[in-house]
């Protein structure tokens, strides 16, 4: 049977990032996504230029439709924007059960335009977080939901356990704003004290847009089918980083990742193991 997924998330009209980025890493992994806006934004590669928030009854109430209806596997979160909309999407988790919950911080775009309003932090550390079966900031939504400037692997480590104080079961830190990181190298930490890495290489290419709501739609998908945390998210990194090294170079600005590159350079499915245990 097929696995239904939601997203909580923005939509971005140039299709590469939010709820559309989402959709398209659902569909080619083979599960079903649905859908709750938070939020239309106007945005193409070169940018955001309007963003238009749903009230936090309309999303509450995309929320109850799907969950009353579907029996969802797993639910990610992307663009919450503000307090009330994390705060109404905190209390249909508790409501329904909480299903699996990847969460990714999203706070600011490619462009520098905020995705998420300053007053919102602090719902979303208290309230959204500890309800995560994952959380997967960059390393600089990491500085601000651990309070704290990130230079070292020391600090990288400090602040995932931070993070992991706060309730969440484990902790990806992404390495696409690390610097020197050939690698492509993301840090894996669970509640357990376990750690791993998970690595590809470098692409040097402009064309990133939305390669966070990519990972983590993939880590959803992964996880909705029941397989473990570790192995979905291998599969999640070697989605990305198909979607990266096979970019589509279109748009003026940042452009898409190509989401249809895991299924059709199936080279990339077959390499090594992208897990590296520590
Ligand atoms: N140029 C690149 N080459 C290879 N992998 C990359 C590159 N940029 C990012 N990644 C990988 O893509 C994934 C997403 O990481 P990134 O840090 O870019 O997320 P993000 O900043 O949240 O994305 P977004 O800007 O879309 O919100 C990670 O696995 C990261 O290592
Ligand atoms: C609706 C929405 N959600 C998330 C992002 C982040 O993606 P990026 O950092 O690549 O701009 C975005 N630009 N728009």
């Amino acid at each position: 049977m097929v696995q239904v997924v939601m997203t909580v998330a923005g939509s971005d009209s140039g299709g590469g990032a939010g709820i559309q980025a989402d959709l398209k890493t659902f569909q080619e992994l083979g599960v079903f996504g649905t859908t709750a806006v938070t939020a239309i934004t106007v945005q193409n590669t070169k940018g955001v230029r309007e963003v238009c928030p749903m009230t936090p009854a309309v999303v509450a109430d995309q929320m109850d439709a799907i969950l009353e209806d579907f029996d969802v596997a797993c639910i990610k979160t992307g663009m919450l924007f503000s307090a009330d909309i994390i705060r109404a999407v905190a209390q249909k988790l508790h409501e329904f059960n909480r299903p699996l919950l990847v969460i990714d911080p999203v706070m600011i775009a490619k462009g520098g335009q905020s995705l998420l309003l300053e007053e919102a932090i602090t719902a979303l550390k208290t309230e959204l977080l500890p309800l995560a079966t994952i959380v997967t900031p960059n390393i600089p939504e990491a500085e601000v939901l651990a309070e704290m400037k990130i230079e070292t692997q020391e600090d990288v480590e400090v602040a995932a356990k931070k993070l992991l104080q706060l309730g969440v079961k484990a902790v990806v830190m992404k390495g696409g704003h690390r610097k020197n990181n050939e690698n492509a190298e993301d840090i894996v930490y669970m509640e357990n004290g376990e750690q791993f890495t998970v690595s590809a290489k470098w692409v040097e290419t402009k064309d990133t847009h939305g390669t966070g709501c990519t990972f983590s739609a993939a880590l959803t998908a992964e996880l909705a089918k029941g397989v473990p945390l570790q192995k979905a998210i291998g599969t999640a990194k070697q989605f990305i980083q198909a979607a990266i090294s096979h970019g589509l170079s279109i748009g003026h600005g940042h452009g898409p990742t190509n989401h249809f590159a895991y299924r059709t350079f199936n080279e990339v499915k077959m390499k090594e193991d992208v897990i590296n245990e520590s």
